[in-house]
C-alpha cells in the first residue's frame, strides 16, 4: 500500500481537526531563570506556532533556549511571561493535576535515553502509558504504527533484546499511541550510529507523512534537521530565522552564518 493509501484508510487521529490546524502555539513567550546577577533570560518574547502535520526541528547554539523552549511548550517547566497553548487549551489555565493529565492525554515525549522499561517486552512498553491512564489502545492505529516503523517482528522482544535503533523506535511508537496533539523529541537520535539515526529520522518524518503526526524536535545535527519540513533557529533566546524545506548543507550554511556573525559583534 503506498504511504498516502495508507493516510487515506485510516480515521484522522483528531476528527475535525486536519493537517495545518494549530497543535500548539507560544505568544510572546519569556522564561527567565535565577534573579540579580545569576539572572538569564532563557527565552525573550517568543511567539510561534506548530502546525498539524508538520514536523519542526529547533537548532541553536548551546544555550540558546532550545530545551527551554521545548520544556515550555510542553508544560515541564513553568514560563515566566506570555502564554503557550496545546491544542485548544491554555497551558496557564491549568492546576498541576490538569497539566499532568494533559501532559499524559496530548503530549508525546521522545528523548535521547529511550526510557523503556527492561522487565516488558516492546508492546507492553509502547501500550504502557495508555495502560497507567486506563485506556485502550485503537487497535488500528497501534497496527499502522508498528507497521510504518518496522516494529512488527520485535513486538515480544524485551528491550535488551533489540538494537539501539530499535529501542528508540519503540519509544517513538510509544509516543504516537495515544495520538497526541504533539510529539516533543529532544535529540532523539543522539544516542545511535549515523545509520540508526537516518532509519529514525526516516520514520519521524513517515509519521508525520502518513500519520499526520506534529513533531517538535530539538538538535545539534544539519543533516538530522533536513528531514524536517521546517527549522527554527534560536539565537539568545530568540527565533532568529526559519527556513522551509531544508537541506543539511543549507542549514550548516545558515548555522556558519550566525557563527560568523556571533564572532564579529
Ligand atoms: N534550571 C535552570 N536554571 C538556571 N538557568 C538555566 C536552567 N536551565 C537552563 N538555564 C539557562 O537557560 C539558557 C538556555 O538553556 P537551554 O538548555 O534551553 O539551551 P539549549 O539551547 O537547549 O542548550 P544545549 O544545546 O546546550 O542543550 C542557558 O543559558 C542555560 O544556562
Amino acid at each position: 500500500m503506498s504511504h498516502s493509501a495508507a493516510a487515506h484508510a485510516l480515521p484522522h487521529p483528531h476528527p475535525g481537526h486536519g493537517r495545518g490546524a494549530v497543535a500548539a502555539r507560544a505568544t510572546g513567550l519569556s522564561k527567565v531563570y535565577g534573579q540579580g546577577e545569576t539572572r538569564v533570560a532563557a527565552l525573550d518574547a517568543v511567539s510561534v506556532e506548530f502546525r498539524r502535520g508538520e514536523f519542526t526541528a529547533i537548532m541553536g547554539p548551546s544555550g540558546s533556549g532550545k530545551s527551554t523552549l521545548m520544556h515550555c511548550m510542553a508544560g515541564l517547566d513553568s514560563i515566566s511571561s506570555g502564554s503557550t497553548l496545546i491544542g485548544d487549551t491554555e497551558l496557564g489555565s491549568l492546576g498541576d493535576r490538569q497539566l499532568t493529565r494533559l501532559r499524559r492525554d496530548k503530549v508525546g515525549f521522545v528523548f535521547q535515553a529511550f526510557n523503556l522499561l527492561p522487565t516488558l517486552t516492546a508492546l507492553e512498553n509502547i501500550t504502557l502509558p495508555m495502560d497507567i491512564a486506563g485506556r485502550k489502545p485503537d487497535q488500528e492505529w497501534l497496527g499502522q504504527i508498528v507497521t510504518t516503523l518496522g516494529l512488527s517482528g520485535r513486538l515480544a522482544h524485551r528491550p535488551s533484546q533489540l538494537s539501539g535503533g530499535q529501542q528508540q523506535r519503540v519509544a517513538v511508537a510509544r509516543a504516537l499511541t495515544s495520538k497526541p496533539e504533539i510529539i516533543f523529541a529532544d535529540e532523539p537520535t543522539g544516542n545511535l550510529d549515523s545509520r540508526s539515526g537516518a532509519e529514525l529520522l526516516g520514520f519521524l518524518h513517515e509519521s508525520v507523512r502518513a500519520l499526520e503526526q506534529t513533531i517538535v524536535m530539538v538538535t545539534h545535527d544539519p543533516v538530522a534537521a533536513s528531514y524536517a519540513d521546517r527549522v527554527l533557529f534560536l539565537a539568545d533566546g530568540r527565533i532568529v530565522d526559519e527556513m522551509r524545506e531544508p537541506t543539511a548543507d543549507a542549514v550548516l550554511d545558515r548555522m556558519k552564518a550566525f557563527d560568523a556573525k556571533g564572532r564579529t559583534s
